[in-house]
């Protein structure tokens, strides 16, 4: 399986592809919520933390909803983050933070031994993939610091 992390940059946002709906589809909406949970639980102790609500419990448990809500919907599931939050403005949300590409490496990082588990639980390695893409290319959007 092929988790590769390819070069992001400042102001670079190439075209991204939604995941195959056949991630959601195979993982079922409990385990893609245990996914998204185990990598904000990863964020807590890792370089990127200071980015996160990790002292405020409710709000750290709000941020992972919404991420799930979100990674749910753009995967071909119900539309949970619109009718919560609204419009996706990805971008936007994300411009209060101080994102660069190394953070965005630690990020992504932390998703690889996750997506390993679902491939170890036989979710399909090309399923797998398609989702890997996707974060891949789309976590350069919200790049918006230089390192
Ligand atoms: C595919 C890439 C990404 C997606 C789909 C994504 C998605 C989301 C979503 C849906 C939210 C909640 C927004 C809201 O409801 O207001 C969020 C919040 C956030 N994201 Fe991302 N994100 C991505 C990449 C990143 C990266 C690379 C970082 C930093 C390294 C990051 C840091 C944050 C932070 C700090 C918040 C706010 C948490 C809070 O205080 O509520 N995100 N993200």
């Amino acid at each position: 399986m092929n988790l590769k992390i390819t070069d992001g940059e400042l102001g670079v946002r190439p075209p991204v592809a939604k995941p195959h709906p056949g991630f959601f589809h195979e993982v079922g909406e409990e385990r893609f919520r245990k996914l998204v949970h185990d990598h904000y639980d990863s964020i807590k102790t890792s370089d990127i933390a200071f980015l996160f609500p990790v002292f405020d419990d409710e709000d750290f448990a709000e941020a992972q909803k919404h991420a799930a809500d979100f990674l749910i919907e753009i995967s071909g599931g119900p539309d949970y983050f619109t009718q919560t939050r609204g419009d996706h403005q990805m971008v936007g949300r994300h411009a209060p933070f101080r994102i660069d590409e190394k953070a965005r490496r630690v990020w992504l990082k932390l998703y690889q031994p996750l997506l390993m588990e679902l491939e170890d639980e036989g979710i399909s390695p090309e399923y797998i993939e398609s989702f890997w893409n996707y974060l891949d290319i789309f976590s350069k959007w919200v790049i918006n610091t230089k390192s």
